[in-house]
Order: structure tokens, then C-alpha cells, then sequence
């Protein structure tokens, strides 16, 4: 098993070997380590069941033991997520330059035949969707304040890097808990940063993918597909509240107008009673002062109006301590309840929203060339599906 720096003259993928246009393309890649199938085969024990991680909207997900003695995760692209070897390349070669404490380090690829796969630093402790907010709380980690308002200034910084210091900007378009992954030390290590423009893009009428998931997306982007780096801004202010109150952005078991956080977050706010939204497991050991100024700092973020929110590195600045929140800029957040006008039905009608029951759902969205629909449909681990037209007036 081999890995070597892909550059030209150098061993390359058979795809790529004697096509002139693709070399020419490729001379200019100098940090993209090639792995060849082979060796991802050997490394993953053949892609077996018992070493698959993880399943995306992107393909499947192994761990890997690559020759070097490293741990890898080993994301298989579907097919559908697949394109030309050029364009691939091309992104592979901006996102493997990226290096920072907390975005996740991309080894290398492989990109033989049809399989695009992408190869990863491992990290030990899984995502945070499945550990501080899966079900039952299925790890075994306990976070405590501390490790909570790291892993939020890690996030912050991780995304503050992306969107304002790596040239030209890159908006992720996906942040969400599962993106947040944790290495041995909790540390946070945002996933999946650049890999939205590597889906072609016909897809993105169809793809549950590029267009982020539902409960974490800002109206502007979720209604008329605006795509700035804002939309993250939304997102992560989603994802804050949800680290310090240990709870889902959605849960349709609650009440109608308590089942969106950020409407919680929001009343509490107004009551002034923001500490009440502190994850209960804590038992009141955290700093209420801190955990309630992170929660206006969630609040800020999500604003309705993308103007108002802060940007990434004020962010970091407000959650470090080293600026202050300007409270008056607080309004009423985005509330995707607002705009969807949600209901939620037993019977299911074209338009209406299916549940099955679970605590929270994870369906994504997108808008067709004309701008003027808005799908949600079901992605693998998907309890619910949803389709409108909306109003361009809106
Ligand atoms: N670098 C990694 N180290 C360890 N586990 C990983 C790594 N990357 C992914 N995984 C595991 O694989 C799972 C699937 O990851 P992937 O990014 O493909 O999908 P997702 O983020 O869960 O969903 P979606 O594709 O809808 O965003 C993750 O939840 C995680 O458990």
C-alpha cells in the first residue's frame, strides 16, 4: 500500500492516466495525496460491515487502518454525488490545503474508475448529534459546561477561519451537529466543508444534500436559496443554543409553538428567563452568566434579517469575553415556523408534513433553477417529508 503525493509524472489514477486535458489539470496539484482503491480496500478490511461508521447523504462512511498506522475515515461517494475527475480534483486540491485546530484534516482521495473517495483523519469521539444530542444520550461522555463553551468557541473559530481567512471565502452551507465531530480531547472538528460544490450541480434540485437541513436553515436561504456566508451565521446560532441546552433545534412530541428551540429560546428570552434553556443534566454546575450570554449570542446569530447578524470572528470575540453583546440589536429570531406555517398531521396530504413519531426530524431543502419551489424530501434517516410551493411574495 502505497500513498504518495499526486503531482504529474507521478503514478495516477487510471481515470486520469492518458487523458491530456485531465494531466494538464492536474499539473497543478501538488497536495492531494492519491490513495488507489486498493489500498482503501486492504485499509477498510474490503469496506465491511463492521467497519462502516457512518452513512451521509454523501455515501457510506469506514474506518481504516492506512499503512502509515494511521486511523482513517474513508468516505465512499455515491454514485449520484460523483463527477468529472477535473472538477474533483479541483475542489479536493482547495479543501486539502485547509488547515485548522478545528475543521477535520482531509488525508487524501482516490478517484479510480467511478469511485470518488474522500479519506479523512479519524476522530475518536463521533459528532455531536450523536453524542451530546442522540437519542437516549447513547455515549457515554459527559459534557460539562467547560467542555460545552470549548467545543462552542472551537465551532466559532473553526467556521470564522473558513469564512473569513481562507481565500476566496468558503460557505459551508451544511453546519449542523452531525458536521461537528470530536477527537480524543473533544475538540471540535467541523466536516464536510467544501464538499457541497463537489455534488454536480444538476443535483441540487433533487439532492438532500447541498441545501443544508431543515431547523437549521436561514430563511432567506430556505425560502429564495440566498446563499451567503450568513446562512451559516443562522445555523451555527441553531447549533449553540442546542450545545448549551442539550436539546434538538425540533421536537414534535412538545406542544405546537414550543417545538422549534429557537422559539423556546426566544420566549425565554423576553421573560428574561434565558437560564431556564441550560441543559437540566448539568444540575446547575455552569456558569449562568456565560451560558446565557452563549444564548444571545444564539439569538443574535439568527436573526431574521441577515444584516444583523455578527460575524464569525465578533462571534468568537462575544463567546471568548473579549467583546460585548450589544443587546439592543436582539430581535425576534428567523423562525422557520413563521414562513413554513407548520403542521403537524396524522393524515398525510400533498403539502402537509408527514411524522412518524420520532422527537426530531431531518429533512433538507431546495429550490429549482426558477427559484420558485421548495422541496423537503426525505433523506435516509429522514421522519419527515414536506412539500410546498411558496409564494414568491414572501
Ligand atoms: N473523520 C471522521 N472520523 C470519525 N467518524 C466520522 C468521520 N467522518 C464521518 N464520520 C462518521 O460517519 C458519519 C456520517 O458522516 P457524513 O458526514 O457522511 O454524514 P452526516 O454528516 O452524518 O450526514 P449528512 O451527509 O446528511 O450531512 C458521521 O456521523 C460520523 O459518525
Amino acid at each position: 500500500m502505497t500513498c504518495f503525493p499526486f503531482s504529474f509524472g507521478r503514478k495516477v489514477p487510471s481515470v486520469a492516466r492518458h487523458n491530456p486535458d485531465i494531466d494538464e489539470e492536474l499539473s497543478g496539484i501538488q497536495n492531494v495525496r492519491i490513495f488507489t482503491y486498493k489500498e482503501l480496500r486492504v485499509a477498510s478490511d474490503n469496506f465491511s460491515q463492521a467497519n462502516k461508521i457512518g452513512q451521509g447523504g454523501f455515501g457510506s462512511v469506514y474506518k481504516g487502518l492506512l499503512k502509515d498506522g494511521k486511523l482513517a475515515a474513508i468516505k465512499v461517494l455515491s454514485a449520484e454525488s460523483t463527477q468529472g475527475v477535473k472538477e474533483f480534483m479541483t475542489e479536493i486540491n482547495v479543501i486539502s490545503e485547509i488547515e485548522h485546530e478545528n475543521l477535520v484534516k482531509l488525508y487524501g482521495c482516490c478517484v479510480e474508475g467511478n469511485n470518488r473517495i474522500l479519506v479523512y483523519n479519524y476522530l475518536e469521539n463521533n459528532s455531536l448529534s450523536q453524542t451530546l444530542l442522540g437519542s437516549g444520550h447513547s455515549s457515554n461522555i459527559f459534557f460539562d459546561w467547560k467542555t460545552r463553551s470549548r467545543i462552542c468557541i472551537g465551532i466559532a473559530r473553526g467556521l470564522s477561519y473558513l469564512h473569513e481567512e481562507v481565500r476566496p471565502h468558503i460557505v459551508h452551507r451544511d453546519i449542523k451537529a452531525s458536521n461537528i465531530l470530536l477527537d480524543k480531547n473533544l475538540t471540535p472538528k467541523i466536516s464536510d466543508f467544501g464538499l457541497a460544490k463537489l455534488i454536480p450541480s444538476y443535483m441540487t434540485h433533487v439532492s438532500t444534500r447541498v441545501a443544508g437541513t431543515i431547523g437549521y436553515l436561514a430563511p432567506e436561504y430556505a425560502l429564495r436559496g440566498h446563499l451567503t456566508r450568513k446562512a451559516d451565521i443562522y445555523s451555527f446560532g441553531v447549533l449553540l443554543v442546542e450545545i448549551v441546552s442539550g436539546r434538538c433545534h425540533t421536537n414534535t412530541l412538545l406542544p405546537i409553538g414550543e417545538q422549534f428551540i429557537l422559539e423556546t429560546t426566544w420566549e425565554l428570552y423576553q421573560r428574561r428567563e434565558l437560564v431556564a434553556l441550560v441543559d437540566a443534566s448539568l444540575e446547575g454546575h455552569f456558569d449562568a452568566e456565560e451560558a446565557c450570554k452563549f444564548l444571545k449570542v444564539g439569538l443574535l446569530c439568527t436573526q431574521d434579517t441577515s444584516k444583523l447578524r455578527p460575524p464569525m470572528s465578533s462571534v468568537v470575540k462575544m463567546l471568548t469575553g473579549e467583546m460585548d453583546i450589544d443587546e439592543s440589536k436582539i430581535t425576534k429570531p428567523g423562525l422557520i415556523s413563521d414562513f413554513m406555517d407548520l403542521k403537524i398531521r396524522g393524515d398525510k396530504k400533498d403539502g402537509d408534513i408527514e411524522t412518524k413519531g420520532s422527537s426530531s426530524y431531518n429533512a433538507s431543502s431546495a429550490s429549482d433553477s426558477q427559484g420558485n419551489t421548495m422541496s423537503f424530501a426525505a433523506s435516509t434517516s429522514t421522519t419527515t417529508t414536506f412539500t410546498r410551493k411558496y409564494d414568491q411574495s414572501l
